[in-house]
C-alpha cells in the first residue's frame, strides 16, 4: 500500500513545561479529506504548523509526502498548499496580478484566470486586495493556496466569511480536487456541518489527544446509544435518554393509553459525539448530558 500523504505517530509538543500535544496519531491518504475538529486551545494549529514544517515538534514520528517536515526543503514545500490569511498584507496588489505572481513561483501552476472563475472572482480580477470584501479576500486566499496544484492542502477555517452560495461552491471545488486530482486535504474548522459535508474522516482533538477518529457517520453512531425522547406529562416537559427510543415510545404510548403529548425523538448527531468528547475532556460530561437531557 502507498504511504499516506500525512502520517503522524505519537506526536508530542511542549511549550515550556506545558504539553499541548500528547501523542497525536493521524493519517491522511491521497485524495482524502480529513477534518481536524476541536475546541479552542485543543492543539489543532500546533499540529498543522508542525505538519507544514513551520514549527518543530518536541518528539514523535512525522512524515508528510514522505519527508520529515522539520527537514523539508523548497521542493517539498512547493508540493504543499497552505491557505494563509496574510495575503491581505499586500493591499495594493490587484487580485489577478497577485495570483499570477504566486503562480509563477510554481512549475505546474493552475491557470490564474480559470481559477478566478472557479472561485467566482472574475469580476474582481482587476481590483486591489484592499477593495475586496471579507469573503472575496478569503476566496482569494484559497485560490492562492491551490494555484500551485498542491498534493496536500492545509485549510484553516476556509469558509469563514463566505456567503452560503460561495460556501457550497467551495465545498464542491474541494471535493472535485480531492476526487479528480487525488489532492489530500487537512482541514481545521469549528463548523461541524462543514466537517460533516466535506470530510471523509474526522479526527476530534481534545486536550492535545485525538479522542475519536472516523467517518462522520461512524462518529455520529457512537453517540446514537443515547437518543433523546421528549414528551409532555401532567403539563410539564419530560425527557429521557435511551439506547432504544422506539421501545420507550412504545411504553409511553401504552402508559398514556394512546398518543403521547408532545412526543419527540431526537437521534444523536455528530454534534452530540463532539460535545460529549469535549465535555469529557473538561471533566464535566455529566453536566452536559443532563443539560441536553432536560426537556425544553
Ligand atoms: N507559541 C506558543 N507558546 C506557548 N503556548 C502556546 C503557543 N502556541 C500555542 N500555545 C498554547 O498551546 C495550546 C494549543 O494551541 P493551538 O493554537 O494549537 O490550539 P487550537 O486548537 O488551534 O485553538 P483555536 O481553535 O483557538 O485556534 C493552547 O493552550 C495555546 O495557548
Amino acid at each position: 500500500m502507498d504511504e499516506p500523504v500525512v502520517r503522524a505517530r505519537d506526536l508530542r509538543m511542549t511549550y515550556g513545561r506545558t504539553e499541548v500535544l500528547r501523542g497525536v496519531d493521524l493519517d491522511v491518504a491521497a485524495g482524502e479529506v480529513v477534518a481536524l475538529l476541536g475546541p479552542n486551545g485543543a492543539g489543532k494549529t500546533t499540529t498543522v504548523e508542525i505538519l507544514e514544517g513551520f514549527r518543530l515538534r518536541s518528539s514523535g514520528d512525522v512524515r508528510v509526502l514522505g519527508t520529515d517536515p522539520g527537514r523539508g526543503g523548497n521542493a517539498w514545500r512547493a508540493r504543499l498548499g497552505v491557505v494563509l490569511q496574510n495575503w491581505r498584507d499586500h493591499p495594493r496588489w490587484r487580485a489577478r496580478e497577485l495570483l499570477a505572481h504566486v503562480a509563477s513561483l510554481y512549475e505546474r501552476p493552475r491557470d490564474p484566470d480559470e481559477l478566478l472563475a472557479v472561485m467566482g472572482l472574475t469580476e474582481q480580477a482587476g481590483q486591489t486586495v484592499s477593495r475586496l470584501s471579507g469573503g472575496q479576500r478569503r476566496r482569494l486566499d484559497v485560490a492562492l493556496g491551490i494555484v500551485g496544484r498542491p498534493e496536500l492542502l492545509f485549510l484553516d477555517e476556509p469558509t469563514t466569511g463566505f456567503d452560503p452560495q460561495a460556501r457550497r461552491e467551495f465545498h464542491e471545488l474541494v471535493e472535485r480536487l480531492a476526487r479528480d486530482e487525488g489532492m489530500a486535504v487537512l482541514l481545521t474548522t469549528h463548523d461541524l456541518a462543514e466537517a460533516e459535508r466535506l470530510a471523509d474522516r474526522i479526527a476530534i482533538l481534545v486536550g492535545g489527544e485525538v479522542r475519536a477518529c472516523g467517518t462522520p457517520a461512524s462518529l455520529a453512531a457512537t453517540a446514537r446509544a443515547s437518543s433523546e425522547v421528549r414528551w409532555i406529562e401532567d403539563g410539564a416537559p419530560r425527557g429521557e435518554r435511551t439506547s432504544d427510543p422506539s421501545r420507550l415510545a412504545f411504553e409511553l404510548h401504552r402508559r398514556f393509553g394512546g398518543p403521547v403529548p408532545g412526543l419527540e425523538v431526537r437521534r444523536a448527531s455528530l454534534e452530540d459525539t463532539y460535545l460529549g468528547l469535549v465535555a469529557t475532556g473538561r471533566g464535566d460530561r455529566r453536566e452536559v448530558i443532563e443539560e441536553s437531557g432536560r426537556a425544553a
